[in-house]
């Protein structure tokens, strides 16, 4: 993470023959669309009369750049979007503001105004063209190993991933196909991510740009599981962005190597959802089903 210190130019002082000092002009700084900014600290301008903005960029790294500590000033998500985060001070007073009865034509003018401080981090959402979505265990990551060359962390716990890996699959040679595209492996979101319940928010939104998503069901759980499962990840994706949950999207039922009600809980996918959904059958373990996940995405994004 890179620390800029960046500052507007200052207010010009009050001048003489009744001038009101000029105010500092603006400073403009351009971020890409999915920016979100956030307040570490508010320090008021201690420092005199600057309007002084002090930013962190964060760059693209997923590694080192979730810090969910500030409070949220804005987001700029759209094309020409543009928000005021710090305001500058307003020029000062000339020397006509300061006559008095007692001194008619004072040589005293005002410094100016002290502009804002502020600490802000600026931290631009994933931007993959997929991202998985699942339930925590249900084998978003050993999909993700599966598919690309990324080498997120995998172990049969929930909440092993604490932050977005981005994996790059590359499906040209093996399906004859050029296309390559990134992945986003997110945490596993639970009932009341909207909520901000379990990791919540910071991570729903780095879904929100992906082009398609992929749900990975767990089938090797009890009958009625993965239907389940499906219903609660649909309800936060709809609860956190209305339309997110009608994102283009496949299924990937996976651990079908696994013991327990594997085939039932196929089938009711497939009875439930397999006229509006495509369903992939995959043991991301053993690396079977995944390269028709691979073509299906890939004739999938636009
Ligand atoms: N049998 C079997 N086990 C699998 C398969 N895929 C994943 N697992 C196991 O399921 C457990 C969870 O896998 P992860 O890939 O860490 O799951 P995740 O969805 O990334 O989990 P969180 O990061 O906690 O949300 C691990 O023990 C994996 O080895 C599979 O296809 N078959
Ligand atoms: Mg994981």
């Amino acid at each position: 993470m890179s620390s800029h210190n960046l500052k507007a130019e200052n207010g010009r002082p009050g001048m003489s023959a009744k001038r009101h000092g000029r105010n500092g002009s603006d400073l403009v700084v351009r971020v890409p669309p999915g920016t979100v900014v956030r307040e570490l600290d508010a320090i008021n301008g201690s420092n005199g009369f600057e309007g002084l903005l002090e930013m962190e960029m964060s760059d693209m790294k997923m590694e080192d750049h979730l810090s969910p500590r500030g409070i949220l000033v804005c987001e700029l998500n759209r094309n020409g979007q543009r928000a005021e985060v710090a305001q500058g001070g307003g020029g000062g007073r000339g020397n006509v503001a300061f006559k008095s009865s007692q001194n008619r034509s004072p040589t005293t003018a005002d410094p100016g105004e002290q502009g804002q401080r502020r600490r802000l981090e600026l931290e631009l959402k994933t931007i993959a063209d997929v991202g998985l979505v699942g339930l925590p265990n249900a084998g978003k990551s050993t999909f993700l190993r599966a598919v690309s060359s990324a080498k997120p962390k995998v172990a049969s716990y929930p909440f092993t991933t604490l932050r977005p890996h981005i994996g790059v699959v590359n499906a040209d040679g093996k399906l004859q196909d050029k296309r390559i595209f990134t992945v986003a492996d997110i945490p596993g979101l639970i009932e009341g991510a909207h909520d901000n319940r379990g990791l919540g928010h910071e991570f729903l939104r780095h879904i929100e740009r992906t082009a398609f998503l992929v749900y990975v069901l767990d089938v090797s759980g009890e009958e009625g599981s993965a239907i389940k499962a499906f219903n609660v990840l649909q309800n936060e994706l709809e609860k956190h962005e209305p339309g997110l949950s009608q994102r283009s999207r496949c299924i990937v039922a996976n651990k079908m190597d696994s013991g327990g009600a594997v085939v039932e809980n196929l089938n009711d996918l497939l009875d439930e959802l397999g006229c509006q959904i495509d369903i992939f059958p995959v043991s991301a373990r053993f690396e079977t089903g995944v390269e028709d996940v691979i073509r299906h995405i890939s004739e999938s994004l636009p």
